[in-house]
């Protein structure tokens, strides 16, 4: 990074380590702050910012009474998701970045992102935010450093990470961290790149206030960075959420589950068990909802952490009745983005049962004729322990024990209910094959079938290929992996109704997993996988018509077969990359269905 007129003498930063005062001081030196703010995470801190996004307009107060302490952002209208076409993955060799992402070389995106940071935060502050992704003392944990011109994005990195004071001090014994540069710019889309560099640890996101785009904690160091960095050091970063199960033996199992975006994971972390299972003495434990990075322990099983310490959630279709877990935090300490608002300034968004919007997410007097009062993207910011299924487990420093590994998308046809795979390589072929319906988490057209390898399409920082390999190389002697599913919770009959209810009733399938787990559920071996009978499956209290149940767990031999050729042949994309026994094992199944 060129470094010119540096405004700032760097014996005023609050830190010893030179790596960081170095940087810091280059980047000043490019982007000519007014002013730099150490961010030490503190109360204080955050009173302040929100003061000035108030007298800015960044930030409009909501109803003290029945929101307390909850503010909601308007994004600018081009700027409300994460921007995939934007978002490049810069590895010395375009082979290492893959045909799953948009690759540039190293040297033309510095060229590129250089040219936008020159000057690009003259007459703003500066805000060098420290943060922790993971349990402070965890050995899973890793650390970054964000620069900003965002105060928005500070407020948000509060909530989502480990920020401040502590993750300073763990930098400093570290000296190892990875450098994100944020700018808004002057979010014109046509000057937005979002630009990943997993051989210097670092990220440079410009234009853009959004998200994913610009929370860099989030997709793009605990998945980007992350995924390349845990392939080199033997671990795994998903974009899974983590939930724990209690049974009514008082024995909890935690699962995993990778859903693309907008395709439930905060939905199934914060469950809320039916009627009957609630009065038999299940329990629901959110641990994560959207990221977990994990690793084998000594006993050889996957060990899990969620790296986030909030919730940067989907708020439409948040209702008491889809998870009032999710409701039941909101109801102070929260800032939404992009939500309409009631004549009593309380947050509104499609979905819920109540209130009438008087204004949409731009502002506008809300209007039918304009769409949704809010943003299909839009969203809540609103810390972990907020949330009353959260456990104290997700502090755990070596992470919980996994029981089952979930993959699932919205597939309207074909894909059962849901299916186990009969070993850990089929295991890793279900989630290299998934696919899902586009959603409105990303910008781009909604509802098309894209593949979405273990909802990682926009999110490994490394060629698929290679993802995959690494995956399977967790197959070793000594390893107790959890057993792999897929879920389909979006199959819909013929009036284009949901044929399954989902939500709450999603844990009758969990139960089944579990069980089979455990040994003692009964399945049928399909070409695809175990497959529950009708009667493996606890439907007691359920409207569900035995017809629609069949048709739920029934496998299309037809469809299937041209599943499987569509997945040979999206791996020979991958060419030579394509570990052999994922190749084989699509072969096999393939075969077992003509
Ligand atoms: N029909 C049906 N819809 C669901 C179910 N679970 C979630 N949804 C809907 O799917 C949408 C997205 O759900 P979320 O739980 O926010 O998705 P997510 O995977 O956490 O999304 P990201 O935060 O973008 O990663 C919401 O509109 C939900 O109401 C389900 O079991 N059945
Ligand atoms: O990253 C974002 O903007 C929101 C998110 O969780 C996703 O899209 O999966
Ligand atoms: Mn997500």
């Amino acid at each position: 990074m060129r470094a010119s007129h540096f405004p700032f003498p760097s014996h005023a930063m609050p830190t010893q380590l030179a790596a960081l005062k170095q940087w810091v001081e280059s980047v000043a030196g490019l982007t000519q702050p007014q002013a730099i703010h150490w961010c030490d995470g503190s109360d204080a801190e955050n009173a302040k910012l929100i003061d000035l996004m108030l007298a800015t307009g960044d930030l409009i107060k909501l109803n003290e009474k029945t929101h307390p302490n909850c503010y909601l952002h308007r994004s600018s209208p081009s700027d409300v998701a994460r921007v995939e076409h934007l978002t490049f993955v810069c590895t010395s060799k375009e082979v290492d970045a893959g045909p799953n992402n948009h690759w540039m070389s190293p040297a033309d995106a510095h060229a590129k992102m250089d040219a936008l940071y020159a000057g690009c935060m003259r007459g703003r502050t500066m805000y060098v935010v420290p943060y922790c992704m993971g349990p402070i003392d965890s050995p899973l944990a890793r650390c970054g450093v964000e620069i900003t011109d965002s105060p928005y994005v500070v407020a948000n990195m509060r909530i989502m990470t480990r920020m401040g004071a502590p993750a300073l001090a763990r930098i400093e014994r570290e000296a190892n961290f990875v450098r994100g540069l944020h700018s808004i710019g002057d979010l014109n889309p046509d000057r937005r790149f979002i630009m990943h560099f997993p051989e210097e640890l670092a990220i440079q996101s410009f234009g853009s206030g959004y998200g994913g785009n610009a929370l860099l904690g989030k997709k793009c160091h605990a998945l980007r960075i992350a995924s390349y960095q845990a392939r080199n050091e033997g671990w795994l970063a998903e974009h899974m959420l983590i939930v724990g199960i209690e049974n009514p033996k008082g024995e909890t199992h935690y699962v995993a589950a990778a859903f693309p975006s907008a395709c439930g994971k905060t939905n199934l972390a914060m469950l809320i068990p039916p009627e009957g299972y609630r009065r038999d003495g299940w329990k629901v434990w959110t641990v994560g909802d959207d990221i977990c990075w994990m690793r084998p322990g000594s006993d050889g099983r996957l060990y899990a952490i969620n790296p986030e310490a909030g919730y940067f959630g989907v708020a439409p279709g948040t209702s008491a009745k889809t998870n009032p877990n999710a409701l039941a935090m909101l109801n102070k300490d929260a800032i939404f983005t992009n939500v309409g608002v009631t004549a009593d300034n309380q947050p509104w968004w499609e979905g819920l049962p109540e209130g009438v919007p008087v204004k949409d997410w731009q502002g506008r007097d809300y209007d039918k004729a304009n769409g949704p009062a809010a943003h299909p993207n839009s969203r809540f910011t609103v810390s972990a322990v907020n949330c009353p299924s959260y456990t104290a487990h997700a502090e755990d420093a070596q992470g919980v024990p996994l029981s089952a590994i979930v993959f699932g998308g919205r597939r309207e046809s074909l894909v059962p209910l849901v299916f186990e795979a009969r070993d850990w390589t089929h295991g890793v072929l279900v989630g290299a094959a998934m696919a899902s319906e586009t959603t409105a988490a990303a910008t781009g057209a909604v509802g098309v079938v894209r593949r979405d390898s273990m909802a990682m399409k926009p999110f490994a920082g490394y060629n698929f290929g290679d993802y995959f390999n690494h995956w399977l190389s967790f197959d070793k002697p000594g390893a107790k992996l959890p057993k792999v599913f897929h879920v389909n919770w979006f199959r819909k009959g013929s009036d284009g109704k949901f044929l399954w209810p989902g939500f709450g009733d999603n844990l009758r399938v969990l139960e089944w997993m579990l069980k089979r787990v455990g040994g003692d559920a009964g399945a049928v071996e399909t070409p695809i996988g175990h497959i529950p009978k009708a009667d493996d499956l606890n439907t007691a209290g359920l409207d569900l018509p035995a017809a629609v149940l069949d048709q739920l767990l029934a496998v299309d031999r037809a469809g299937w077969q041209a599943e499987m050729q569509a997945i040979g042949e999206y791996f020979a994309g991958y060419g030579e990359r394509t570990p052999a026994p994922l190749a084989a094992e699509q072969q096999r199944i393939a075969a077992s269905l003509s």
